[in-house]
Order: structure tokens, then C-alpha cells, then sequence
């Protein structure tokens, strides 16, 4: 009993202690001229009701903000700080292009994700396998195209088991899920581990575990995380896992290198081979290990959300499955499953970049933190603090009727109608293509920072699509016809059904 006493006392203290300081460094600032979106101007530091209430409705408040003002810049409410969310083209191209000492997307990133206590210090100090990812994976992507397809065969084949030609019940997440992971791997680490369950399993346990705890972290203050953190990590476990299952084979390739040089013969051309190729210093297997982790997290989640929606999208809006079809089909005929094929499937493209246009996971885009001691400033003169948290609302220019021409309705063919018609005109051709990304198109984020993995996510689900469309035949699961319904957010995020189901049978 005393014991407890004695953290409540000590935790009102830090929480005293905290307050004190935020107050008296917020009262050498100047004034905040930028208006809040909900909660008092005049307060220094959010209400406790205010931060509350935007963690439950993010979404709407977002919304709310950018109906006010579409070129504005508003305060959102966060336990012991404000955070700032700009709107408008104008103001996310200035965003996107600040330089890194200026606007910091590390420290963003590191801030979202909590990456110091999620994933380690020295994966935010030093993050090389971003490179790795953006150079030598991007350009092996043709090479390795014909492991990466196999891989999609057999693990739909796995996932769906069709014995009979009877329609089949799923649930989307956890099937898409396991292709995903299972596709992915097969670049990341090879056969027979890409198959492993156990090892599949971690990786999807230690994404699940950082989503979920990176947002209970960042509801603590900034001083009690250093003893918070590393208590919520799921980070160690993982680590001692990854080394299990990835050492011997890190190991062997380590020595292998060291032995007959760094272009050994029958090298394997997989992540971990370019990233021993890259690690420098850290040229260990316990840090490679990590790293093919930490690769995982970032590509796993992401692409099995879009492809989620993807299937959900397509149970919902059967007419475009004939079209896609004979695409795809007429494109295999003249190109085989290649990635240059893909590169022709402008329907199949369109369909997946329309998906993410109207299901982004995040309210917030382009987080970053302002590292300035003056402040960043807008072309404006809007200036927005040292030290604060600057995003862009990036579902709401995907919704705009400024931007797209009713964009409440899922119109599959939006982007390949586009490009058809402005054929001819090369630069506004590549402006539709699925990993292009603009100040009105934010899944993959824009500018020098831009997703590294999205032109290997772009491969990989339309070839999963591709696949799906000419294998099976789906329809949708009458009761999740409604399937954004269930959408619900917690902070900025925002969560998918993950009992959404579809029907699926070999194809007649
Ligand atoms: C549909 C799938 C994906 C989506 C929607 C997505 C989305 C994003 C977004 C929004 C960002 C932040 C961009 C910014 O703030 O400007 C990002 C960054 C990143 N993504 Fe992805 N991503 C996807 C797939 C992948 C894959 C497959 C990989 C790895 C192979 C990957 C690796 C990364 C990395 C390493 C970063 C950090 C970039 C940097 O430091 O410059 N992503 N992604």
C-alpha cells in the first residue's frame, strides 16, 4: 500500500515538475498567432478535455479545420503540447522541400513512431537501410521480379486452399496479411525463411506491438519517457528473436564475404545480401538482423492495409473486374508475368491508387518537427514554433472537390482515364502512375522523403491484384458491404475493420 502511495506522489511531482517547465519556457515565446481547432487560444497548453476529445474524433476535428480554412494552419490539442497541421498545395510543397536542419523528418519520424525506445537510437542516428531500400533493392526489383511472383502464387494458393469450386468465406487482414509478409520476405530474406511461420510471426508481432505502443507512449510527457519507454518496448524480445532465426544464415554470408570477397560466387541477391553490402561499421549479425526487422515493420503494415482496402474495393465494386481482366490478361499475353508487364496494367495501377486516395490510415501526413531555433516559416510569414510537431491533413486533399471530381465516389479507372487522355503529354502522364505522389496524393508521402519502398509496394500489389483478378473469383461478404463503417481512430490513426470478410472461389 505504501509503495503505491509512493508512486502516486513521486508520479504528481514529475507531473508538477513538467508543467512548471513547459510553462515558463512557453512564456519566453512569443505569442502563438496560429488558432487552435479546438480547445482555448488563450491557454498555453491544451486542456486535458481538449486532448481527450481530439484523440476520439482526429479525423472530424482535421476535417473541421480544412473546411475553415483550406489554405490555413491550425493548433491541435495533444496531452502537454500543441501540434500544428498546415493546409493547402502551397503550404505541403514548402513542407515537403525544408531542408532536414530546418524541418526534420528524422525527428518526426522518431517523435510518430518513438523510434528511439521502439526501435533503438541507433537505427534513427544511422538509418542506411532507407538507402538500401531507395537504391539497390529499387533496382533489382526487374531481377528478382520472378521469386517475388512465385512467392504470390504459392501463398494465395496456401492462404485459400480451394479444394472444390464452392465459394469460400475470409477474413481480409489476416489472409492478406500472411501474402504480404510472406512476398515480402521472399526478397528480404529467401527461401526456405520467407515460409517460416515463426518467423513470419515475429515480424508481424513486433509492427502490431510499435503501432499500438508508439501512441500510449507519446500519451506520456516527453520526461517520463526515458522510464516509460523502455518498459513498453517490445524491441529486446524481438532482437533476440531476429538473431535466432537470421544469425546463422547473417553469419555464414559474413564470412563467406570475408573469405572470397564481396562478389562471391552464387551470392544470394536478397535484402540481407545488400545490406551487408551497405552496414559499414555495423557490420554485424545481430545489427543486420535488426535491420531486416526494422525493414519488415515498414513495409508489412502498409502494404497489407492498401491491399485490404484494395480487395474490400473490388468485393465492393464488381463492375471493374471485367476490365482488369482482360488488361491483365492482354498485357501477359504480349509481356509474361514480368515487371515490365506490370508496368503496362494502367487500369490495375489506377484501381490501387484510387483505393489509397479515399482509405489513407492516417489523418496526419508529412510529420515533422521544427528544428529552427527561429521557428519555420511559410511563404506567408506564418510562423510555427522551435521544437513543435508540424504535419499536413492528408486525407482531407484526397476528399477535396477542389482536387478531384466527385471525390466521394470510388471511380477505379479515375487515374487511367487521366492518363488516356492527356496521352501525349509525358510530364502529366507519370503525375497519375501509383508511386507518384503530389501535394493532393499523400499515401507515400512527397518530396525528398517520399516512401523509399513504394516502387517495390507498387510491384508487389499489383502483382498480388493482377494474380487475384485472372486466379479467382470474389464477391463481396453481404454484411461487411458497408466495410467503412467500422473505421474508427485513435489519435491521427485511422484503424480498418479487421473482421471485414470476402467471398472467393477458383475462378469459373
Ligand atoms: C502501400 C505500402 C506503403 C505505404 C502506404 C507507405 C507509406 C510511407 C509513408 C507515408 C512514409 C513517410 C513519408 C513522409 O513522411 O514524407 C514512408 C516512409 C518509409 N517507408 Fe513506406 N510505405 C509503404 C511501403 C513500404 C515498403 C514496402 C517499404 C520497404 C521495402 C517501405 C519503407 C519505408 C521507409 C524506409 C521509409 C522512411 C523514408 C525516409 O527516411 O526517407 N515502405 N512510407
Amino acid at each position: 500500500m505504501s509503495s503505491v502511495v509512493t508512486t502516486d506522489v513521486i508520479i504528481v511531482l514529475l507531473y508538477a515538475l513538467a508543467a512548471v517547465t513547459t510553462i515558463s519556457w512557453l512564456w519566453g515565446r512569443q505569442k502563438d498567432t496560429v488558432p487552435a481547432l479546438i480547445g482555448s487560444n488563450g491557454f498555453f497548453l491544451p486542456s486535458y478535455k481538449a486532448s481527450y476529445e481530439f484523440l476520439h474524433h482526429a479525423a472530424d476535428i482535421i476535417l473541421e479545420g480544412y473546411i475553415k480554412d483550406r489554405e490555413g494552419v491550425f493548433r491541435i490539442p495533444r496531452f502537454f503540447q500543441w501540434d500544428y497541421v498546415a493546409n493547402g498545395a502551397r503550404r505541403i510543397s514548402e513542407l515537403a522541400a525544408a531542408p532536414e536542419d530546418v524541418l526534420s523528418f528524422k525527428e518526426g519520424v522518431g517523435e510518430t513512431l518513438q523510434v528511439p525506445y521502439m526501435m533503438g537510437p541507433e537505427i534513427e542516428d544511422d538509418p542506411y537501410h532507407h538507402h538500401t531500400i531507395r537504391t539497390t533493392l529499387t533496382r533489382n526489383l526487374g531481377r528478382c521480379f520472378p521469386e517475388v511472383r512465385d512467392e504470390i502464387v504459392c501463398a494465395f494458393d496456401d492462404v485459400f486452399r480451394l479444394e472444390t469450386e464452392d465459394w469460400k468465406i475470409f477474413t481480409v487482414f489476416p489472409a492478406v496479411m500472411h501474402v504480404v509478409a510472406r512476398t515480402s520476405n521472399r526478397l528480404f530474406v529467401g527461401l526456405p525463411l520467407c515460409r517460416n511461420k515463426e518467423y513470419l510471426s515475429l515480424g508481424i508481432t513486433y509492427t502490431v506491438a510499435v503501432f499500438k505502443r508508439c501512441h500510449i507512449l507519446r500519451l506520456f510527457p516527453k520526461f517520463l519517457r526515458p522510464v516509460v519507454g523502455p518498459l513498453m518496448s517490445p524491441k529486446e524480445k524481438a532482437r533476440r528473436e531476429a538473431l535466432r532465426f537470421l544469425g546463422p544464415l547473417i553469419s555464414e554470408r559474413l564470412a563467406k564475404q570475408d573469405e572470397l570477397g564481396p562478389d562471391w560466387p552464387d551470392k544470394p541477391n536478397d535484402l540481407v545480401s545488400w545490406l551487408i553490402q551497405d552496414a559499414g561499421p555495423d557490420r554485424t549479425a545481430s545489427s543486420i538482423a535488426w535491420r531486416v526487422v526494422v525493414t519488415n515493420m515498414a513495409a508489412i503494415h502498409t502494404s497489407t492495409i492498401a491491399f485490404h482496402h484494395t480487395l474490400l474495393d473490388l468485393a465492393a465494386h464488381p463492375s471493374h473486374i471485367q476490365p482488369m481482366r482482360e488488361e491483365v490478361e492482354r498485357v501477359i499475353r504480349q509481356d509474361g508475368w514480368t515487371k515490365a508487364a506490370l508496368n503496362n496494367m494502367h487500369q490495375v495501377d489506377s484501381f490501387i491508387r484510387e483505393s489509397q486516395r479515399l482509405n489513407g490510415s492516417s489523418a496526419l501526413a508529412l510529420n515533422r518537427k521544427v528544428l529552427a531555433k527561429e521557428g519555420f516559416r511559410f511563404s506567408d510569414g506564418t510562423v510555427i514554433p522551435y521544437g513543435s510537431m508540424l504535419s499536413v491533413s492528408g486525407q482531407t486533399v484526397s476528399h477535396d472537390p477542389a482536387n478531384f471530381d466527385h471525390p466521394e465516389v470510388f471511380d477505379g479507372f479515375r487515374f487511367s482515364r487521366m492518363r488516356g487522355e492527356q496521352q501525349g503529354q509525358e510530364e502529366s502522364i507519370f503525375k497519375r502512375h501509383m508511386i507518384t505522389t503530389a501535394p493532393e496524393h499523400l499515401p507515400f508521402g512527397h518530396g525528398k522523403h517520399a516512401c523509399p519502398g513504394r516502387f517495390f509496394a507498387a510491384t508487389e500489389l499489383k502483382a498480388m491484384l493482377a494474380h487475384m483478378l485472372v486466379t479467382y473469383d470474389i464477391k463481396s461478404d453481404k454484411d461487411s458491404d458497408l466495410k467503412q463503417a467500422p473505421q474508427y481512430s485513435f489519435g491521427q490513426a485511422r484503424k480498418l475493420d479487421p473482421t471485414a470478410k470476402i467471398w472467393v472461389r477458383k475462378r469459373q
